[in-house]
């Protein structure tokens, strides 16, 4: 754990990088330092590590106060991870890596099997580039190779100082990836330093906003999107933070559209009853394990009796369509003529029409529990559909809609700044596509 106590840095010809700093990263976070160019970010990072030392106030690791630690010891318990890695130019990948451990004590030969566990860590396979020269590596491995030997000594705490930012926004994105795939696992308590506010959304569980050596605003990347503390976070963070905000807000269970369901080997027949009773328009197909197969529409099971239909790919006509806000997006616009049940219709039936298999449409889109909702927004959208099911693992649990994502965003804004879980938020003042106050009536599952 890393805590600051009224820390300001001042250099003698009275610029002030840092003012009266408090604040605390708890063991396993990952905070992110956020902020325009000079406004005290690497400063603060310097002095957890004592190649800055404050002017006055005091930092603590671990309880204990850093200025009376050797700084020596001190840095053995930090990785430190820069822009310009700072390779050794004339040692080999695997020896860059295995420099720290060896200068630990470690015999060489571990040392050099511990460096090649790292570099298979951050997805650099050791055979192909262990024995490669950091100039015959792409930018991005050799950000990796920092990674890695910033790891070698298997330090508690990490600070990062834009260690992504000299790659280009692909590979940056699949670092960044990467990382927080590390992270999940490694657990590191993490200072990381960046004036990319996509990427200390992306990264942060939490965000401090820096502006003039002060730090603005330091909460969860989606309140400080949500509800920014001041004008300045609000104008840092950017006039679309709505839209940002979309990638730090994951989709629940409480979100979720529940449109009539029907099985792939449900009797055709039964199926029109059962979405003639219910006004629905079309219903989700599942298969006979629980999981998303598609979806059917009313009129194709109603006319079943006459065209069998062999399932295809969607054309995007035919896909569900966005339902006007004032009714559930699967309801009919008429209510649907239920089809005949008499036993000279049913005798109609082919064997193929005969159950929802031959009539239903594949829909291969499905989202993950949990995805954030900008990735909802865009299968939407490139689909060019009305819904989006939602699984967990292979068990579907209900569809997303494009009402819903809204409510959801608004949703979770009132609950982070109010601190409660979204489920317990009520907004009465957007209808969702049923027509109910969101959040009171409309039908959850398992929230
Ligand atoms: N040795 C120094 N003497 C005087 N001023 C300094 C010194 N080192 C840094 N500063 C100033 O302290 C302020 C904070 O610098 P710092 O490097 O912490 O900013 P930063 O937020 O990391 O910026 P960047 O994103 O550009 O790296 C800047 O105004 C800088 O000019």
């Amino acid at each position: 754990m890393i805590r600051f106590e009224h820390v300001t840095k001042s250099y003698p010809d009275g610029t002030t990088a840092v003012d009266d700093l408090t604040f605390e990263v708890a063991e396993g976070e990952l905070v992110t330092l956020v902020g325009p160019s000079g406004c005290g970010k690497t400063t603060t990072m310097k002095m957890v590590n004592r190649l800055i030392e404050p002017t006055s106030g005091r930092i603590l690791l671990d309880g204990a106060d850093i200025s009376a630690l050797d700084p020596v010891q001190l840095r053995r318990r930090i990785g430190y991870v820069i822009q310009q890695v700072g390779l050794f130019p004339h040692k080999t990948v695997l020896d860059n890596t295995a420099t720290v451990p060896h200068l630990l004590g470690r015999p060489r030969k571990q040392a050099r099997a511990r460096a090649a566990e790292l570099l298979d860590l951050v997805g650099l396979d050791p055979s192909t580039y262990g024995d490669r020269y950091p100039d015959q590596l792409s930018g991005g491995q050799r950000q990796r190779v920092g990674v890695a030997r910033a790891l070698a000594a298997d330090p508690p705490v990490l600070l990062m100082d834009e260690p992504f930012g000299a790659v280009d926004p692909v590979v940056r994105e699949h670092l960044q990836n990467e990382f927080l795939r590390l992270q999940s696992t490694l657990r590191k308590t993490v200072l990381f330093v960046t004036h990319d506010i996509e990427e200390a959304v992306r990264l942060g569980d939490r965000i401090a906003v820096y502006g003039a050596g002060r730090i603005e605003q330091f909460d969860t990347p989606a309140t400080v999107l949500g509800a920014p503390a001041t004008p300045y976070a609000a104008a840092f963070v950017g006039a679309d933070r709505g839209l940002k905000r979309l990638s730090v807000t994951p989709v629940e269970p409480g979100d979720l559209e529940q449109p009539p369901v029907v099985r792939l080997d449900d009797p055709a027949a039964r199926a029109a009853e059962r979405l003639a009773a219910d006004g629905a328009a079309w219903a989700v197909v599942l298969d006979s394990d629980g999981s998303l197969y598609g979806w059917v529409p009313a009129s194709a099971l109603t006319g079943a009796a006459k065209t069998p239909r062999t399932a295809g790919t969607p054309q995007a006509p035919e896909a569900p369509q966005a339902a006007e806000a004032s009714r559930a997006p699967w309801a009919a616009e008429a209510p649907q003529t239920p089809i005949g049940t008499a036993g000279e219709e049913r005798a109609a039936l082919s064997p193929q029409g005969a159950t929802v298999r031959a009539h239903a449409r594949p829909m291969d889109a499905h989202l993950p529990l949990g995805a954030p909702l900008k990735q909802a927004l865009s299968t939407l959208l490139q689909h060019d559909a009305g819904w989006i099911a939602v699984q967990e693992g292979d068990r579907y649990l209900g569809v997303l809609t494009p009402a819903r994502l809204h409510t959801a965003l608004r949703r979770s804004t009132t609950a982070d700044a109010a601190r409660v879980p979204r489920a317990q938020v009520a907004l009465d003042t957007v209808p969702d596509p049923g027509g109910r106050p969101a959040g009171v009536t409309a039908p959850v599952s398992g929230a």
